[in-house]
């Protein structure tokens, strides 16, 4: 039986690190693990221009504890106003790795989000030429398809459609929750990749409802019926190279998710790796976890992997703090339901 797990350094390649008190809660989180993180810029006001992004790293650069080696890589939101010029410079100087698009209206604080995608053409033309990869939040907003169809519908109407106007376009798909989006991703060819959450393989929408409303649970896309969960891990677990780690944690105060129209987003940075152990081990894919969280994402990325190494142990179910606190907020940390054995050592 393993008892000992040596990683190459993972990366997280989605994660939201939010600002001011929250920032300098939730960094130390992910910095312990992870060598570097796609940072999300759904900050309100939004992260939208080259300048706007060298301020926020600057931000976490500054947040950052004195021993942390940890990279943030930044991305862009794309909105209507984006220039094709800015978003071209932010790349070439290697300020941005990725430009986000948000549909307007699908998610937190998504409100500055794209309505018209032939607005953004010109942007995603210049991606496409410089190899910029454009990050999807991929449902559609659409009152009348219920939320449960939102992501299979929008690779039909949105996706689908977006890639073949825009040959060439790199494009990940985020938070993957569906089996017709894994199906999309395994069918898309070398330009299409997608994360995979931590607890998009944990739970299943019976978790976020039976037996009482469970807001920590509660994120977007929402988490399906079990055989969609199924297909996410036997995507994450496969080794196949275009489906990577992207956490998606998501911290949100406590009083802003037990409330009677709580936020969307699970925090999971604190425990994350011990989970996915936990998670690989029963599928009987130890030996595909390293591939899932520090060697699909760099290649996709077109980055150099990571040359470090993070140790695991199994033991003793491992015990992590119920929450963290933010300033004088209180963020829950993912609970997975399960006891988990696999701690990180070093
Ligand atoms: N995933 C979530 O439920 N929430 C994210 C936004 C997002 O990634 O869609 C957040 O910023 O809180
Ligand atoms: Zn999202
Ligand atoms: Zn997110």
């Amino acid at each position: 039986m393993t008892t000992r797990l040596t990683l190459r350094r993972p990366d997280d390649w989605h994660l939201h690190l939010r600002d001011g008190a929250m920032l300098r809660a939730v960094l130390p989180e992910s910095a312990r693990h992870f060598a570097r993180a796609i940072i999300m810029p759904n900050l309100v006001p939004p992260v939208v221009t080259a300048d706007d992004a060298a301020a926020y790293r600057d931000r976490i650069r500054a947040a950052l504890p004195e021993d942390a080696d940890f990279t943030p890589l930044m991305t862009l939101y794309l909105t209507e106003e984006s220039d094709p010029e800015d978003v071209a410079r932010a790349a070439e100087t290697g300020l941005v790795t990725a430009v986000k698009l948000y549909p307007a209206g699908a998610t937190t604080n998504s409100a500055s989000g794209v309505r018209d995608m032939d607005r953004v053409r010109p942007v995603l033309e210049r991606m496409a030429a410089i190899g910029l990869p454009l990050c999807v939040h991929g449902e559609v907003t659409d009152p009348e398809v219920d939320i449960f169809d939102r992501e299979a519908v929008f690779i039909d109407r949105v996706l689908d459609p977006l890639r073949r106007a825009v040959p060439g376009l790199r494009v990940v798909m985020e938070h993957l929750t569906t089996s017709d989006g894994v199906d999309y991703v395994r069918e898309g060819g070398e330009d299409l990749g997608a994360t995979i959450t931590t607890h998009h393989l944990v739970i299943n929408r019976n978790h976020l409802l039976v037996g009482g409303i469970r807001p920590h649970y509660y994120c977007l896309p929402v988490a399906k019926r079990e055989r969609h969960r199924l297909a996410l891990r036997a995507a994450a677990t496969s080794g196949a190279g275009r489906f990577f780690l992207g956490t998606d944690s998501a911290p949100h105060p406590d009083h802003a998710k037990e409330t009677a129209c709580g936020c969307a987003g699970c925090f999971t940075a604190t425990n994350t790796l011990s989970i996915l152990a936990e998670v690989f081990e029963a599928e009987g894919a130890l030996d595909r976890l390293e591939a899932f969280t520090s060697l699909n994402g760099p290649d996709f990325y077109r980055l150099p992997r990571n040359t470090g190494t993070i140790a695991l142990e199994k033991g003793d179910a491992v015990e992590y703090p119920a929450a963290i606190q933010a300033g004088d907020d209180r963020v829950t940390v993912f609970d997975p339901g399960m006891p988990v054995h696999w701690r990180v050592v070093s």
